[in-house]
């Protein structure tokens, strides 16, 4: 075996140690079916060899028993019974140890997942090794431990009609294993290039997914119908479909060409040794019994054999995607490791960006360098600049999403990457441009803004009504207990100012010392604006807030405003000093008021 194709010892001990771990008395329950269920095959070859003998004529007619025969037909009955039964009693207790299973996975890549750090769902190399360990992880680890039992029980049989098989020749043990090397060589070269295979196609799987949420997913479902997009999306997902089931079937083709040719050749020494059995039995060598037990043994031997090399070359196969499956498990979640410091309470000095240079993993671009900002505790500031020009990074930085490339960002004198991530989120409020919409219960969707704080309605009211979306709430059939949205029977569907309206309940609910505001009021009407607008100057009156937005209204709330231009700060002021000043924030505001100018 190559170093790539062997069987990786530590990935196999890990698959069954989760199984174990997933439920312990199922494991051994399941264990010790195996085992009897591979003694089975031995007992019922003793009872039908008997069975033969006990009524075989050329013992002399006289000889023949009924009671005798009677009880080997019993006995024969009892044994098929048996195995039925057991069969069907290990079916059960499989899918009862699977659910535990799946669910212990399924929990340990939640507890993982909800922990990576963020930027991991921006990256695209990471999506990959996501879409495999989910994909494969629910059902690999089951699989391997049924292929090590059943690989048990196997040999247990095996080695069970070797035995009787050497009391005929010893010489059709070597002549067994000769068929069975090469057959295992040959799973191995195909398994490798099975795996390699997937390594590859995983980007296209993924796009293909991607095509797919496209032509059914509800968020698409308007676009495509308006632009007419569903042939366009159809036969993208046409064209990267038959790539990868063209390079899979022409795979799975030579897989089965090549093994028809060693399945014919095995079949042929097959014959030769039953010739022979029979040859002996002809010449009175063997009884008719003997010769009955013989073949059963060796064809038993031969399709256990088979199973065996189909288990070992699964096991291989397993392997190659377990590895994936441990990747991700092994990713390290490090702001747990070392964030354990305290946000300041109160915030004193204020917020602090010291020489922070920044560029988005696996991109080469700077978004920042060496950028200097400072927001005084108690301010408020809004930042201000041109697409792209970095204020929803400055954002994400302050919310812990991601790590300055180089300098730091201190609250007070406390460094933010040393502050554990739940006082983080519990001092600092934010809302982002792409707010989430969440389908439970108008009641839970500003909940969720802060569910360490106890549970009190008249604080879930006074947030909703400081984001101007009480009156809404209080009018829907239900009241605050009515479901949200879409996706689930009598619910109610919101405008999307509305949404936006309660994610900013949302914010305001978590009462924290920082408030974030991103583009707050991008979907409200002038109306809800104006009157938000006055809430805004209450809110943020003891807190220190910082506001990302484009409108004028929004922006006149600020103490100072920090104008971006491609990643530097160009101006920093009152609103009045920037207009005297006359250059980007002055011109901004007039294309603003005049944009025909
Ligand atoms: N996840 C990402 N990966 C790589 N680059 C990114 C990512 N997000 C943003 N960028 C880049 O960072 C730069 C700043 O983006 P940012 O979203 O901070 O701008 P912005 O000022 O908030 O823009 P807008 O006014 O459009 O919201 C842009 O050039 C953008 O292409």
């Amino acid at each position: 075996m190559t170093k790539k194709n062997s069987l990786s010892l530590k990935h196999l001990v890990r698959a069954v140690e989760l199984v174990y771990r997933s439920s312990p008395k199922w494991t051994f329950i399941n264990s010790i079916l195996t085992i009897l269920r591979g003694l089975i095959p031995l007992l019922l070859l003793l009872v039908v060899k008997q069975l033969i003998d006990v009524v075989d004529p050329s013992n002399g007619i006289d000889s023949i028993n009924n009671t005798e025969i009677l009880k080997s037909l019993s006995l024969v009955g009892s044994f098929f019974l048996l195995n039925a039964i057991s069969g069907s009693v290990n079916s059960l207790t499989r899918e009862r140890q699977s659910h535990f299973l799946k669910d212990y996975i399924q929990k340990l890549i939640h507890s993982k997942t909800v922990h990576l750090p963020y930027g991991y769902f921006e990256d695209s190399s990471y999506q990959d090794l996501f879409f495999r360990a989910i994909n494969e992880a629910n059902f690999r680890p089951g699989k391997v431990f049924y292929s090590i039992l059943g690989l048990f029980q196997n040999t247990i049989t095996l080695l069970v009609m070797l035995s009787v098989l050497t009391t005929f020749n010893w010489l059709l043990i070597p002549v067994l294993l000769g068929i069975g090397i090469p057959i295992i060589f040959f799973r191995m070269y195909y398994s490798r290039k099975e795996y390699e295979l997937k390594l590859e196609q995983t980007e296209d799987e993924r796009r293909l997914q991607y095509f797919n949420r496209l032509l059914v997913g509800k968020d698409f479902a308007k676009e495509v119908r308006i632009f007419n997009l569903s042939k366009t999306f159809s036969n993208k997902y046409n064209q990267v479909r038959d790539e990868v089931r063209n390079k899979q079937w022409s795979i799975s083709k030579s897989k089965t060409l090549r093994e028809s040719i060693v399945q014919i050749l095995s079949t042929i020494i097959l014959l030769v040794v039953f010739s022979f059995i029979i040859s002996e039995a002809i010449k009175g060598n063997i009884t008719n019994g003997a010769m009955a037990m013989y073949f059963l043994a060796l064809q038993r031997s031969y399709a256990v054999l088979q199973e065996l090399l189909t288990r070992m070359s699964s096991l291989l196969e397993d392997n190659l995607f377990l590895k994936n499956f441990f990747d991700f498990q092994n990713i390290e979640i490090p702001a747990q490791k070392n964030a354990k410091g305290n946000f300041p309470l109160p915030l004193q000095n204020g917020i602090v960006f010291k020489n922070v240079s920044f560029k988005y993993p696996n991109t080469d671009r700077y978004v920042f360098h060496d950028l200097n900002l400072s927001i005084p505790a108690g301010h408020t500031v809004a930042l201000v600049g041109a697409n792209g020009s970095g204020k929803t990074t400055i954002v994400k930085l302050l919310a812990g999403l991601y790590k300055p490339t180089n300098g730091e960002i201190l609250f007070d004198k406390n460094n933010l990457s040393k502050i554990h991530p739940s006082d983080l989120a519990e001092n600092i409020s934010i809302i982002f441009q792409d707010f989430m919409l969440y389908n439970v219960s108008a009641k839970d969707n500003i909940r969720f803004g802060n569910m360490r704080r106890p549970f009190s309605m008249e604080q879930i009211t006074d947030a909703a009504k400081n984001a101007g979306i009480h009156n809404i709430f209080d009018n829907l059939k239900d009241g605050y207990d009515t479901h949200l949205g879409t996706l689930f029977k009598d619910s109610e569907m919101l405008s999307r100012g509305e949404w936006q309206r309660t994610a900013l309940a949302r914010s305001f609910y978590n009462d924290a010392q920082v408030i974030i505001l991103d583009e707050p009021t991008s979907s409200l009407d002038a109306y809800t604006e104006a009157n938000l607008i006055n809430h805004f100057k209450e809110i943020t009156k003891k807190r220190t807030a910082i506001i990302v937005s484009h409108r004028l209204s929004t922006i006149h709330l600020a103490d100072t405003i920090i104008v971006l231009k491609d990643g530097e700060i160009c101006e920093n002021g009152s609103y009045e000093d920037l207009i005297s000043l006359k250059g980007e924030f002055y011109n901004m505001i007039n294309v603003y008021q005049n944009p025909l100018s």
